[in-house]
């Protein structure tokens, strides 16, 4: 298959490998010619995957014109960038390609996900597809072993792009549930920041394990608003993800949580992080959707007085522990 991964960070360039090694015939769309000749003439991308051999097979580009053909798109970038990048390349690109968001955010402006602002500028393209789950992409791109989710509206297309696109060491597992598996993606990032202060807080791994679980329930209250389905939630791209980047410190989002609990200031932190850490903007998006559908997210919250109202980590744990006691679950007569 002629595919097109466009976003070359580290995410863009591990599924960019993964698929060149299932034998497509892979472009790797990137922003700036120096990470497109390091890729082409060094088979590495020193940024972003330092140290990972590139397969011979794995061209990279950044004209744009390398759209036009393809059979398949994925779209690899930040999510507040994908607007702007979808009006620069939409002319260079079919109304009805396959294509599959592997992103993880929420727009600000809009409240939207990524599928939701690709359905926007491809109202009629019913081939439109999230891959989410727990996948860090430094280990994708050494083939540890991972699973992750596709999720299509179109069984009969997500099974034969499932086929397509897995290997032994990238298992893909498919979903009609894209609304749950792209929201699961978004909204896993903020309690990854909040593992991340708790942690830096010295806080202890009950206290993780809690913020994992109450996590879980809160994102699951606003998924469920919004449309998803709560069974989602318990699998790769709710659960999986969840465990992943609240616990491992490969995840960006997590690592940034635990130097705001070390006492670093968010600028601090902003001026030497050169990856995308979605969390940090789908906490505004989120503060935003909780309020318009009237959904308690306390830990959502608390990372959002944290990051951008400079409430301290230890103050925001103290209203967090001094909330009424309730019952865990709201749906049982307890
Ligand atoms: N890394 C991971 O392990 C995983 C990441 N994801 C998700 O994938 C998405 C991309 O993340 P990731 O690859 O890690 O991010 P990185 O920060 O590693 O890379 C971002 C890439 O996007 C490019 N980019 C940024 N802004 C623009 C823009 N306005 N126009 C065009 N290109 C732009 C960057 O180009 P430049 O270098 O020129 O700035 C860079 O190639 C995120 O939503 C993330 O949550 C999902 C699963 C795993
Ligand atoms: O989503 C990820 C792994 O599944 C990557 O997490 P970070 O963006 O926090 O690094």
């Amino acid at each position: 298959m002629k595919i097109a991964v466009v976003g070359a960070g580290s995410w863009g360039t591990a599924l960019a490998k993964v698929l060149s090694e299932k034998g497509h015939e892979v472009f790797l769309l990137a922003r700036r010619s120096e990470v497109a000749e390091a890729i082409n003439h060094r088979r590495e991308n020193p940024q972003y995957l330092p140290g990972i051999i590139l397969p011979a097979e794995l061209q990279a580009s950044v004209e744009p014109e390398v759209l036009r053909d393809r059979e398949l798109i994925l779209w690899v970038v930040p999510c507040q960038s994908l607007r702007g990048v979808l009006k620069s390349l939409r002319d260079y690109l079919g109304s009805d390609t396959p294509m599959i968001s592997a992103i993880k955010g929420i727009e600000i402006e809009s409240g939207k996900t990524p599928f939701e602002v690709l359905q926007e500028f491809f109202p009629e393209n019913r081939a439109l597809m999230v891959l989410s789950g727990p996948s860090f992409a430094l280990e994708v791109a050494n083939r540890l072993p991972t699973a992750v989710v596709l999720a299509g509206e179109d069984e009969k297309l997500v099974h034969s792009f499932q086929e397509a696109l897995s290997l032994p060491y990238f298992r893909i597992y498919r979903s009609l549930d894209v609304r749950g598996v792209e929201l699961c993606g978004a909204l896993k990032n903020i309690i990854a920041i909040a593992a991340g202060i708790s942690d830096g807080l010295g806080l202890g791994l009950n206290a993780r394990a809690a913020l994992i679980t109450r996590g879980l329930s809160e994102i699951i209250r606003l998924g469920v608003k919004l449309g998803a389905k709560s069974i989602t939630f318990s699998g790769l791209a709710g659960l999986g993800d969840l465990v992943l980047t609240c616990t491992g410190n490969l995840s960006r989002n997590y690592t940034v949580g635990f130097r705001l609990g070390k006492g670093e200031k968010l600028s601090e932190i902003l001026q030497d992080l050169h990856q995308v850490a979605e969390g940090l903007k789908t906490a505004l998006a989120v503060k935003k959707l909780s309020e318009k559908h009237q959904v308690e997210m306390p830990i959502s919250e608390a990372v959002y007085r944290i990051l951008y109202e400079e409430e301290s980590p230890a103050e925001v744990l103290r209203k967090l522990l001094s909330r009424p006691l309730k019952a865990e679950f709201e749906v049982l007569p307890l």
